[in-house]
Order: structure tokens, then sequence, then C-alpha cells
């Protein structure tokens, strides 16, 4: 029975070619990153309260003017033809039915005219929640421009830029498996340049990309802006001075930099930094209701997944993703009550037992800054 997050791993890894499952399973280099996502997670401990005469238990947030039934986002990953026919599609249906904000990759396989579509088709009777965009910034600043058009005429919310990727990750089981690129037949629909006859052209990521272009990206826009691979809190800085509306603390998965710290070891640092100027979506890891907990409580609002979302899709579609959602909406709602919570504001660092992590001692005159947050 598909009863968690690991039954559709298992079963995802007896469908997909294993060259596939590689590349979604896969990271940079040796991997420690991606496994320390998981581990970290796992060395938190929950400190829960008793006896608080909680009943009703809303999952909701509202985030950068997106409602949404779930603190879960499903986080932008490429290529979902490659693991089901129907690919976006049946991810944005499942999420549109569960009230999930879904972020639809740049490296998508549908292009997002037609994932809007069946999102609101499939939410008709619900609420779907809006779709966000997730965006390499091109050096080809037009063919950006005409994107983020693209993105905002057909309806999304928010744009995700993704600034961890000023080149690509070494995916070493990819490179071993001779996995470049997509198959015949599958293409990133955003890639085909309307200008040059529906050429698809390659995703740019480039080391060119400074703070400049995001300014730029601010001018062009009045949609909210979060910057996904945000790691130092410096950098935190710089981008909420920048204008951006929120962050995604993500280390892309353990797929670009090898050896960064699990993101909810640098939650409360970045918590810190920002000081809750702009909201904080968490990815890497989260894989039960307990991780969603423990994320919240530690200054996130909200979390995404990605890779989870891959391999529902594998195993049973949209069915499979609704699935996936609704299971972790389950166990995200017990493990509220079971922390005496009614919902995500009740949620605080005191709920969290953490092992020493945080920053290295501090240099003379530099503030400290404790894991659980505060600023001592
Ligand atoms: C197969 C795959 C494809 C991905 N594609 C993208 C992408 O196109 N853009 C992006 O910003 N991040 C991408 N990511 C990173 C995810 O958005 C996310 O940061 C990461 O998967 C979260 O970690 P998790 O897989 O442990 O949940 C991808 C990740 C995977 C596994
Ligand atoms: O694999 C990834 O992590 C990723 O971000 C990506 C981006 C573009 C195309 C394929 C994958």
């Amino acid at each position: 029975m598909l009863m968690t997050v690991q039954d559709f791993e298992a079963a995802a890894r007896t469908r997909l070619d294993p060259v596939h499952a590689d590349f979604i399973a896969g990271g940079a280099a040796d991997e420690i990153t991606v496994r320390a996502n998981e581990e970290a997670f796992r060395r938190l401990r929950l400190l829960p309260r008793v006896l608080r005469g909680s009943t009703a238990r809303t999952p909701e947030i509202t985030l950068l003017g997106s409602r949404a039934r779930t603190p879960v986002l499903l986080s932008p990953t490429a290529f979902h033809k490659l693991v089901c026919s129907e690919g976006e599609l049946a991810t944005a249906r499942a999420a549109a039915a569960a009230g999930a904000i879904m972020i639809v990759s740049m490296a998508s396989t549908v292009a997002v005219e037609a994932i809007a579509r069946a999102a609101r088709d499939a939410g008709a009777d619900g609420d779907p929640a809006p779709l966000w965009f997730q965006l390499y910034l091109q050096p080809d600043l037009e063919f950006t421009e005409a994107l983020v058009r693209r993105a905002t005429a057909a309806g999304c919310a928010a744009l995700v830029v993704t600034v961890d990727s000023p080149v690509r990750g070494a995916h070493e089981r990819d490179l071993r498996n001779g996995f470049l690129d997509l198959p015949d037949g599958l293409r990133c629909e955003h890639m085909a340049d309307p200008r040059q006859d529906g050429r698809v052209r390659p995703i740019a990521m480039s080391p060119e990309i400074s703070w400049e272009h995001l300014d730029w990206l601010r001018g062009i826009t009045s949609l909210p802006i979060l910057l996904k691979g945000v790691l130092h809190p410096e950098d935190a800085r710089l981008a909420v001075r920048h204008g951006a509306d929120g962050l995604v603390l993500s280390n892309h998965g353990g797929r670009q930099l090898d050896t960064v710290p699990a993101t909810i070891e640098l939650l409360p640092e970045m918590y810190a930094a920002v000081g809750g100027r702009v909201p904080i979506v968490l990815d890497g890891g989260v894989r039960r209701g307990t991780d969603v907990v423990k994320a919240l409580a530690l200054g996130a609002s909200a979390v995404g997944i990605g890779r989870p979302v891959m391999w529902a899709l594998a195993e049973g579609g949209e069915k499979g993703v609704r699935r996936l959602l609704e299971l972790l909406r389950e166990e995200f709602d017990q493990a509220l009550a079971l922390c005496g919570a009614r919902g995500v504001t009740d949620l605080g660092p005191d709920l969290v037992r953490a092992p020493a992590w945080g920053p290295a001692p501090p240099f003379p005159g530099a503030e400290a800054v404790r894991p659980d947050g505060a600023v001592s």
C-alpha cells in the first residue's frame, strides 16, 4: 500500500527506466547534500505542547497573495513527460484538486498556457491555488522578458528566479549513464523561440547573471519575485534590498554545489537574516508531515517538495500526485494535533530541539545568531 513518500519512491523505482530514476534521485558529485537534507530533518526532535484544547485545525496559508489549502508547495521540477505521458498536465490537475501551489518549471515539457488551463479545469469545483512560474534568467533579456509576459498572461501569480545555477551541477550519475538531454519527441516548450521558427534553444545557465539582472526584472514586472537558491545570509539581506518579495531556501535538492548544508539547518540563520521582512519557503528533504512542522516551526512560511512529486507522477500519474498530496496533508494534520497546534501560526521554535548547529562562532563585533532564530 502507498502510505508514505518512501513507498512512492520504491514504487517509482520499479516502474522507471533506471537512467530516469537516477536523473530524479541523483545530485551533484558525491551527493553529500542530497543525503544531508533528509538526515538533518531526522536529527531534529519535536517537543509537543499538551492540554491545549485545540479543536479545528487549518492547514491553510496565504503566501504573497496566493491562497493555498496546504503549506506544501510543488517545487519546480523539469521534464514531467519523462515519467508520465500527460506530464505537467497531470501534476497541475492534482495540485489544483489539493489546493496546492505548483511552481511550473521553465524546463517543463508542457507549455504554461496548457498547464494553467488544466489547473483551472481541475479546480473548478474547489478552489485551485495559483500557479507560480520558475525562471532561469537568460542573458538574452528580450527572450526572458517574452517568457515573463507569457507566464503572466497565462495567469501565474508569482515568479521564482533560480539563482543557484551559474553553471549546471555535475550530475555524475547522468554523465555515467549518458543521460544528457530529453529523448526524441519531448522538448522544453518554453524554450521554443518564436523569433526563430520555434527552434528550441538550450536553457542557459549563465555565470554572467548578477543583481543588476534582478533589478531589471523588478522593473519589468509587478508580480511578486522569489529568489530560489539563496543560501548565504548576506545574500538574503541583499535579496531583500533588491526588492525580492520572498526567498526559496533551497540547495536545489543537492543538485548544484555539493557539500552545502542541509536547508533546514540553515533556516534559523536565514530567518534571523531577513528578520521576517519576506517569507521563506524551504525545500530539500521534506518527506514527512513532521518535516513540514519542523520547517514551519523554525520560520518557514511553506515548504516545497521536488522528488516526491516525480515519484508519485511516475507511480500513478495525476492520481499518484493526488494521493501524495493527501498523505502529506494527513501526516501534517496529525503532527499538528500531536503538537497541540491548531494551525501554522501556533508553531514556533520552542517546539524544536536541535543538535548544536548554527553558524561558526562569530567574529568580534558580529551578531551571534542562535539556532532557534533569535538574535542575542
Ligand atoms: C528531477 C528534478 C528536476 C528539477 N528541475 C528543476 C528546475 O527545472 N528548476 C529549479 O529551479 N529546480 C529544479 N529542481 C530542484 C527542485 O525545485 C527542488 O529544489 C528540490 O528537488 C527539492 O528537494 P527534494 O527533491 O529533496 O524535495 C529539480 C529537482 C529534481 C529532482
Ligand atoms: O535537474 C535539475 O535539477 C534542473 O534544475 C534542470 C533544469 C533544466 C533542465 C533539466 C533539469
